[in-house]
């Protein structure tokens, strides 16, 4: 295998047969000469009956697993777990944990444990947690982590430490780490944490210090490319389902009755499009990735209008983000911003309401009723499920060995359902998005039996911009 270090930050591994392992940084890349120690796991019962616990120093994942025999074997992550040797002495590791952007379910579980996991696995007793974000390591105390506080903690939405958007301000961040004498940093939060993360690795390895940064992509949206899935989506898609079925209890309650829900998917429509397809009531699901037009032949309009002929109600589901030009162009207004530069949407399901009822009322066309459902916040805001919980809390453990064996500026992830360490620089290239020609959205296509709003010629286009997604 030859070594390839396209840059200080990429660190490629080349093998036989087009094999292309897309390595994570280790302490030892910038610091010489670091001791090692036995992994306390090797003495710790619980773990003594698994035969091969310790994840051996070569395997590595394919991001690819549908291949031909002659493809190239591809890209490959290195694989996440215990290993044998460990590059901190239990006694010498001081953590700490944050938690930065939107919340999501799961935050408490992984906090949770990596608490857990750096005490009862690797018999640590230094965490910190970081108050309110990113800008909770310069200008807030912060909080002493014990399996004892965080015990029930994965019973609760939000998370504990608080959390923020802005107010990364990288010098002073690893000031604090610096000064503090951190020598693990835990990151949990979105594309732009990531990014905040990547900074963050950047500055410690430009000072030479020897602090391990791990980061646990966490967002409802699903919007972080090359992992099967982040955290806290299924949570969201379940709970979506209750504001769909009530959408579709008003509806099909009374004569031309439309149920229309708006669900959180900033430039995303992964959780609209899930929860469609989970509900099997919904007849029209608009997301982000798909242009769509209000009047006229093919439009949403005349959509509308035939499913009540043909059924009486209809449910719609419309992903936050979707139609976002059309508000703008309609209502004119000037793009706003939040705290972290991500842009602040119009309330498209309030505007959309507005226009059917507007159209339906027009020369007295269809007597409609209209109920708006707005459950955003309700799907984030709530404890994990157990499919999430057992998920968190692999990932967080997942991390703790990545850090404990020197790992860093690395994110943990599962990709083809193994647990993976995948290079900061990987994460945040660029966003997952729904992609409008492949399968997924195919099907639901076929089970909405919605038009696709689409001509052939903007089909090609979309083809053209969009590279197939990471498969849930
Ligand atoms: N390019 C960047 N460089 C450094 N820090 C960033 C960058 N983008 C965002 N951040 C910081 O990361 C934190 C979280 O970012 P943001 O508010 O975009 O949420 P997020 O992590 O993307 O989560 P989500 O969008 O899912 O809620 C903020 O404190 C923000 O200042
Ligand atoms: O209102 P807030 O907290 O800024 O967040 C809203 C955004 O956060 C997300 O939930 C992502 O975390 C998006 O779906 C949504 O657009
Ligand atoms: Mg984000």
């Amino acid at each position: 295998m030859g070594v390839l270090y396209a840059s200080t930050e990429m660190k490629l591994v080349n093998g036989e047969a087009g094999y292309l392992l897309e390595d994570v940084p280790h302490l030892s890349d910038y610091i010489p000469h670091l001791p090692t120690y036995p992994n306390p796991l090797q003495d710790n019962p619980a773990y003594s009956v698994v035969r091969q616990y310790f994840v051996h120093f070569d395997d590595t994942v394919p991001q690819k697993i549908v291949v031909h025999k002659d493809s190239p074997r591809g890209v490959h992550f290195r694989r996440a777990g215990p290993r044998q040797k460990v590059y901190f002495k239990s006694d010498d590791v001081h953590a700490c944990i944050v938690t930065c952007g939107g919340l999501c379910p799961g935050l408490n579980t992984v906090i949770r444990e990596i608490v857990c996991g750096l005490y009862h696995m690797y018999g640590t007793s230094k965490v910190l947690g970081i108050d309110g974000g990113y800008r909770g390591f310069y200008c807030k105390n912060t909080i002493s982590l014990t399996p004892k506080i965080v015990n029930d903690i994965h019973k609760r939405g939000g998370t504990i430490l608080g959390t923020s958007r802005g107010g990364h301000d990288t010098t002073k961040i690893v000031d604090s780490i610096e000064d503090r004498g951190i020598n693990q940093v835990y990151i949990i939060g979105g594309d732009g944490t990531q990014k905040g993360a990547a900074a963050i690795y950047q500055e410690i390895r430009n000072r030479g210090l020897k602090v391990a940064v791990a980061g646990i992509p966490k967002t409802i949206d699903n919007d972080i490319p090359v992992i099967d899935k982040s955290f806290g989506f299924d949570t969201a898609v379940e709970e979506a389902q209750r504001a769909i079925n009530a959408a579709h209890a008003e509806a099909e309650s009374v004569e031309n009755g439309i149920g229309l829900v708006k669900l959180m998917g900033r430039y995303s429509g992964f959780i609209a499009m899930y929860a469609t397809l989970a509900s099997r009531d919904v007849d029209c699901c608009l997301i982000p990735e798909s242009p769509f037009y209000l009047e006229g032949k093919g439009g949403l309009f005349e959509f509308i209008d035939k499913r009540l002929k043909e059924n009486g109600h209809m449910v719609i589901v419309i992903a936050e983000g979707a139609g976002q030009d059309l508000l703008n162009e309609s209502l004119q207004s000037i793009d706003e911003q939040d705290a972290s530069g991500n842009k602040l949407l119009k309330d498209v399901g309030l505007w959309i309401s507005q226009m059917i009822k507007a159209h339906f009322a027009k020369e007295n066309k269809l007597s409609i009723t209209l109920k708006y459902i707005d459950p955003t916040y309700m799907i984030r805001a709530i404890p994990s499920n157990a499919s999430d919980n057992v998920y968190c809390t692999l990932l967080a453990q997942s991390a703790v060995h990545g850090a404990m064996a020197g790992y860093t500026g690395f994110t943990v992830g599962l990709v083809n359902t193994r647990q993976t360490y995948i290079p900061f620089n990987r994460i945040i290239e660029k966003q997952n998005k729904v992609v409008i020609t492949d399968r997924m959205w195919a099907r639901l296509l076929s089970s909405t039996n919605q038009p696709s709003f689409m001509s052939p010629k903007v089909i090609n286009e979309v083809d053209k911009e969009q590279k197939p997604s990471t498969q849930l």
